[in-house]
């Protein structure tokens, strides 16, 4: 039997790996996790995507368990500011677009939308947001949306499984650091054995396998399966494995940002319940609140900007309550790895494998890949098949993210930078470009988007693509043929759902201070 299990790295892919591996397989997998005491992890990864809760419910943990020792709060969208022009803001939610005799909402708003914001005409999440409400009542209610969230046939889904049947209304936000501690204690209470040493060197045997890692202080670990967690370094896929990485960035230039983590009296000053990102002359900025602090930071393209240049902009953005912050400076590896499984390695994380934070994809590729490393588990004939077919799935859901990415930058009005007028004329995946062809003429669903499950539907890039406002699209001609009675039934209900959620949810700060 294939029981042992190695992993090298303690940042979240690490800790996240550890725990899932022990939920799924308890006591019938031996698992190791050796970490640096001197490499420190990249830390920010803090926003996520809402299919994250299926995590948290694969190990048994409830948000009162985990939130309050994370700071964490709810994200209800993407808020992205100034992409089109100073001053505009629209959001990517997290609700399901609605469908009228056959054609989604935003065509309708397209033809005959009440205002010209679509994502306050479409979704009733949009005036959520801006009022700074929770999505939960104070006695933990949930939103009534079309989502049961105890139902049983959505219990024990893994995330593809799970697509396009319901979308839950929100994600999370959380110091990364925070729940890589709470993992750590998860797992380890749960018999993972944790080794705070650095990893010196990769031994392979003679077919170039790993057989063991040598440490500074605990000998050599050996083990039947690696999982590399190393971040960016790729210690054992790409260094020692010499695995290539193949990189995105002649489609996805950012390849640097710089992090500041803002202490902040969120009682006064509230808690938006979004990611929200502000476009900048060469790149963009993030803003995630959490409880206790507000993380942000500047993502840019090194070609365009200095990294000095690059924390000035970021602390004037921020203004006074920064000054006394360090500033973290990271330069980020786009792209993946060309098979985030070799041999007897799987990395996870970083070393498989990363795009921008836009988005924020990081820690859903993780959980991605580790729910598909227990479907493909690999059994002592190490059966290629099982180990092609991770490979596979772990590809198109790099592949088809940065397609996603991609349509933010091209669709973007903006072109006041050379930054910005570049994304107009770079090259694009071909894919994305033959797909926006069919965009203009009708708005992306199931058939002409990515057609590889990469977390991501059609509704999200029919909001991207709304948003931005850089390409032209057109309603449907079939509508101008068609009563369009049923559609503005539909616009007034989201009306007046949205005035009576506005009037009854509490502040989300409200609902975190009451759940700590
Ligand atoms: C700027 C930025 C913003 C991001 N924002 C988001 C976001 O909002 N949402 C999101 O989902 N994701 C985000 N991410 C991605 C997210 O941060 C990562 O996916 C996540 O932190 C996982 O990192 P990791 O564990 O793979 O690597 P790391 O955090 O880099 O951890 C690597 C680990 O390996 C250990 N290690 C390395 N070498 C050795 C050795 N020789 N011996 C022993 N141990 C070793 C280190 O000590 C460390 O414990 C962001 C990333 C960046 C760069
Ligand atoms: N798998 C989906 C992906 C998804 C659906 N809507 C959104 C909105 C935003 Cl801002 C990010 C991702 C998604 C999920 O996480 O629900």
């Amino acid at each position: 039997m294939l029981d042992r299990v190695v992993i090298v790295g303690g940042g979240t892919a690490g800790w996240m790996t550890a725990s899932y591996l022990k939920a799924a397989f308890e006591d019938r997998v031996d698992i190791t996790l050796v970490e640096s005491g001197n490499i420190s992890t990249v830390g920010v990864g803090e926003a996520t995507f809402s299919d994250i809760r299926h995590f948290f419910e694969f190990l048994g943990l409830k948000e009162k368990d985990w939130m309050p020792a994370c700071n964490a709060t709810y994200k209800l969208a993407v808020r992205f500011e100034d992409w089109r022009e100073p001053g505009h803001y629209f959001y990517h939610p997290f609700e399901q677009m609605r469908s009228v005799n056959g054609f989604p909402l935003t065509d309708w708003w397209l033809k005959q939308g009440p205002t010209s914001r679509f994502d306050k005409d479409c979704f009733v999440m949009a005036s959520v947001i801006d009022a700074g409400l929770s999505p939960r009542h104070l006695d933990g209610a949930l939103i009534d949306q079309p989502f049961d969230e105890g139902a049983d046939e959505m219990q024990g889904l893994t995330m593809s499984e799970h697509q396009g049947k319901t979308q839950f209304p929100y994600a999370y936000q959380f110091e990364a650091a925070l729940l890589a501690k709470y993992l750590t204690q998860y797992a380890t209470d749960r018999g993972v054995k944790r080794i705070v040493d650095d990893v010196q060197d990769v031994r392979l045997d003679d077919r170039g396998w790993i057989s063991g890692l040598r440490t500074a202080e605990h000998g050599e670990l050996t083990g039947d399966l690696f999982i590399d967690c190393t971040g960016f370094r790729g210690l054992l896929l790409n260094k020692a494995l010499e695995e290539p990485f193949i990189s995105y960035q002649d489609t996805l230039p950012n390849d640097s940002a710089v992090a500041l983590q803002v202490p902040m009296d969120m009682a006064k000053r509230g808690v938006l319940p979004c990611t929200t990102a502000t476009a900048q002359d060469a790149g963009w900025i993030w803003t995630i609140p959490l409880m206790g602090r507000v993380g942000t930071g500047y993502v840019y393209a090194k070609d365009y900007l200095s990294p000095e240049e690059a924390e000035r902009t970021l602390r004037a953005f921020v203004g006074p309550a920064a000054a006394d912050v360090e500033a973290n400076h990271i330069r980020m590896r786009i792209g993946r790895s060309r098979n985030s499984w070799s041999r007897n390695c799987v990395a996870v994380g970083l070393a498989s494998g990363f795009v921008e934070p836009l988005e924020s994809t990081g820690i859903f590729f993780i959980h991605h890949a580790i729910e598909q490393l227990v479907k493909y588990f690999p059994a002592q004939d190490w059966n290629p098949v099982r180990r092609d077919l991770y490979n596979r799935a772990v590809a198109h859901v790099m592949d088809g993210v940065r397609e996603f990415l991609v349509l933010h930058y091209v669709a973007a009005k903006r072109t006041d930078t050379q930054y910005w007028r570049d994304t107009k004329t770079r090259k694009i995946p071909d894919s994305l470009a033959e797909r926006l062809e069919l965009w203009k003429a009708q708005l992306p669903d199931s058939e002409t988007v990515f057609p590889y499950y990469h977390g991501l539907p059609p509704y999200s890039y029919m909001s991207v693509l709304l948003g931005m406002g850089g390409i032209e699209v057109a309603h449907s001609p079939a509508l101008d043929l068609s009563d369009g009675a049923a559609a503005e039934r539909e616009f007034a209900q989201i009306r007046e759902k949205t005035e009576r959620l506005v009037a009854t949810l509490p502040k989300a700060y409200d609902y975190f201070a009451r759940m700590r």
